[in-house]
């Protein structure tokens, strides 16, 4: 509901937007340049400077003071009528005043589109879609991080949506409140609140009649301060019963031009100070400093515009259709759906029709939608993606209340499989939520709660084989979530690593290979084929020939390195491995960046400790090159053999004599009395304690087994200081990279 909220009036008025977001942003800038050229003398009266403007400029009509300050005279010659601006101090004229022709087309457009009022009302509607996309927006922004207290911190997603999110968090003040005031000016305009601009003084029946005086022996108009002028009319010259009309921040007033007398007043109605405090916070106009920041504001309309659709655009395609979908009814197997960002979809579609194939009847429908009895059906399937801070995705949001009063079917039995990232403190959490509910309301389960991290095809795959066991068919489930654009690497250098072992280890650095045959022309023109942008953490996703499945690396190196950089451990069987370890300098593989912002050290002096086995070593290495700040870090690694796979000794040593690296503390495993990490980390428990008690956070990566012992060993640790990992993860101090 609140998506649609958001992506709706975003979608309809998108152009709109991004139009008024881009001529507001030009027109911000005016007030600012507008008070550049003005000096603003402080203690004149009206009179004093009418009096100077008249003799230096005879023949003086008007004078207008802009809210900036500057003061534009206009007078009439015999050639016709001028108008120059003039300095306030002497009342001489300083430069003609003409407006720029551009700036009053950009107002226009800004306005009124350049079609009077059917633009008027198109600006005033793009005015109010704003405002629901701000307070729709910032309420989607929150649920997204989990509560008001993250809306600051990091953010998750698509690299557009992470875009969208952030340029929106920085503009929404400035964009709300351009937006509250432009509805409320489109709203005065077109009559539905009263502006108080028409009231206007009585006209004075009668006036001394007396010859002028200079405006300087006026006394109402020695009375006003400069600084409240908005106008001064000048009488007709010649005619005894004119007047001067004077219009100040406080109200009108005619005065006498012979006696100076006040001879009519209309104080200001709050609706009018109400509506010029509106116009003041829209435009910036005497408010110099206010333009430039709605102005940037403003020039996010045309960014979220551009980005919310594509992100709107991505998750529309992400959503597949289902074929052959049976009526609920009918079904003999159900699958549930729960999903923000539509990518669950997918999944559940390569279930829906391996199920087919295997001869079921299969309903698939988002969770929210959850409509026993199934009265054919023996299967349950549940696959929901967990989102916000362990919440629900947008089509589950109802399930765990539409749950209890619903009597379960005993009839059918249920599989929850979760899908989440495990770089998050609740991973899979509401999957485990929806698992437990179910069971709580005594619904069987056919297969313990399973879960999938970062949309993986090899764990889909498995939980594939194991629901196949349970049906006694075989199910078999391919799926690759799409990814993004492949770039070209080649193979600059190779270190090997545990070849005597029979565990060989290779440590590959890549270099921008050739840009990809379609775009050749294009990217040697352009220089395209250099690496994309990439930080040490990030993961870059290998495709080995003839297999459509990426393998994911975590790098060890980051684009500013110069070159693409990872650790690789020959697996058994392992397509992607054999693949990368038969590779040869001057090879070139196709692969491409999945960012992982959660996993890197956070700024700031506070300890890290990095935490790997293995090839986890990898990111972390990469982390200790980049502390150039040498900041405490320590590191605690296993291996198995220092002979033989004692992965970045020479750099790590450098790194421990330059201080990038404060500590290193290693474990083998097989050499006399060996140990694993786990149990260095017990070793030097009062130092881990001081660490942590000292702020410091933790990054891990490794295998699973070896992130769960080293969870186990630090819980050990910490429990004497009242501290968990647990506790370390709600406060985004525990961090895991983990395959
Ligand atoms: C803003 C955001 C918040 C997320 N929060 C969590 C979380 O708390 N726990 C978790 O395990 N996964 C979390 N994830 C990861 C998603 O659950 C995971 O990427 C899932 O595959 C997305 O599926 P969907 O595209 O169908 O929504 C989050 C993802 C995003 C973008």
């Amino acid at each position: 509901m609140l998506r649609q909220l958001h992506s709706l009036p975003g979608l309809i008025c998108a152009l709109l937007v991004a139009l008024l977001g881009i001529t507001g942003a030009a027109l911000s800038l005016d007030p600012a340049l507008d008070r550049l050229g003005t000096s603003v003398p402080a203690g004149v009266s009206v009179g004093d400077m009418a009096g100077r403007v008249a003799l230096h400029n005879p023949g003086v009509e008007q004078i207008q003071r802009t809210p900036s300050g500057s003061l534009i005279v206009y007078y009439s010659t015999d050639q016709g009528s001028r108008a120059v601006r003039v300095d306030p101090a002497s009342g001489k004229a300083i430069a003609p005043f003409v407006p720029s022709a551009f700036s009053r087309w950009v107002r226009q457009l800004h306005r009124s589109l350049l079609v009077d009022t059917p633009g008027r009302v198109a600006v005033g509607i793009a005015a109010l879609a704003t405002l629901v996309l701000c307070i729709s927006g910032v309420l989607l922004l929150v649920k997204r991080v989990g509560g008001w207290r993250q809306v600051s911190g990091p953010l998750h997603g698509s690299r557009s949506q992470r875009w969208h999110a952030r340029v929106g968090r920085a503009a929404v003040c400035g964009l709300l409140l351009s937006a509250l005031t432009g509805t409320y000016m489109s709203a005065a305009t077109f009559g539905y609140i009263a502006d108080g601009m028409q009231a206007e003084p009585d006209f004075p029946a009668t006036t001394s009649g007396a010859p002028p005086l200079p405006a300087s022996r006026l006394p109402a108009l020695m009375a006003a301060d400069l600084a409240d002028l908005r106008e001064l009319v000048f009488p007709i010259p010649g005619d005894l019963s004119a007047v001067y009309t004077l219009r100040t921040a406080q109200g009108d007033a005619y005065v006498d031009q012979s006696s100076g007398a006040l001879l009519s007043y209309r104080a200001h109605s709050g609706m009018r100070d109400a509506y010029e405090l509106v116009y003041q916070l829209h435009t910036g106009e005497g408010l110099w400093w206010l333009g430039p920041v709605l102005g940037l504001c403003a020039l996010g309309a045309p960014w979220l515009a551009v980005t919310g659709a594509i992100v709107w655009w991505r998750r529309r395609s992400a959503k597949p259709r289902i074929a052959g979908n049976s009526a609920a009814q009918a079904a003999e197997a159900v699958i549930l759906v729960g999903s923000e960002n539509n990518s669950t979809w997918g999944f559940a579609r390569v279930l829906h029709d391996a199920l087919r194939q295997a001869g079921q009847r299969v309903h698939t429908a988002p969770m929210n939608q959850f409509s026993p009895p199934y009265s054919a059906a023996s299967r349950l399937f549940l696959l929901t993606a967990t989102y916000g801070d362990g919440g629900a995705p947008a089509s589950a949001s109802q399930f765990l209340d539409l749950l209890p009063p619903i009597p379960a079917n005993p009839a059918m039995q249920f599989a929850v499989l979760g899908f989440g990232d495990r770089q998050f403190p609740a991973f899979c959490q509401f999957a485990t939520e929806v698992d437990a509910a179910m069971r709580a309301h005594g619904w069987q389960a056919m297969l313990g709660l399973a879960t999938i991290d970062r949309q993986s095809s090899q764990e889909f795959a498995r939980w594939g084989k194991a629901i196949g066991a349970r049906l006694g068919v075989e199910l078999t489930l391919e799926h690759v979530p799409a990814h993004p654009r492949t770039f070209s690497l080649r193979l600059d250098e190779r270190i090997d690593y545990g070849v005597q072992e029979q565990e060989p280890t290779v440590v590959l650095r890549f270099g921008a290979g050739p840009a990809h045959a379609p775009v050749g022309l294009f990217a040697r023109l352009f220089r395209l084929s250099r690496l994309p942008r990439f930080e040490a953490g990030d993961l870059v996703g290998v495709i080995a020939p003839g297999t459509p499945t990426p393998r994911f690396y975590s790098l060890a190196s980051g684009a500013a390195d110069g070159h693409l950089e990872i650790c690789v451990r020959k697996q058994p069987g392992g397509i992607c491995s054999t693949y990368l370890h038969g590779l040869r300098p001057g090879d070139c593989i196709y692969a491409f960046i999945q960012p992982n912002p959660q996993f890197r050290p956070a700024s700031g002096k506070t300890p890290v400790i990095l935490i790997g086995a293995g090839t986890g070593i990898g990111p972390l290495a990469g982390f200790i090159r980049n502390n150039t700040g040498r900041h405490p870090m320590y590191l605690y690694w296993g291996g198995r053999d220092p002979a033989s796979d004692f992965l970045y000794e020479p750099e790590l040593r450098h790194y421990l004599a330059d201080r990038r690296l404060t500590q290193l503390r290693t474990a083998f495993s097989r050499v006399a009395n060996g140990t694993r990490v786990q149990t260095r980390l017990v070793d030097d428990a009062d130092n881990m304690r001081r660490l942590i008690t000292d702020g410091g956070q933790v990054l891990v990566c490794g295998s699973s087994a070896m992130a769960a012992s080293v969870r186990q060993a630090l819980d050990a640790i910490l429990a004497p200081i009242d501290m968990s990992v647990q506790t370390l993860r709600n406060s985004r101090r525990y961090r895991e990279d983990v395959f």
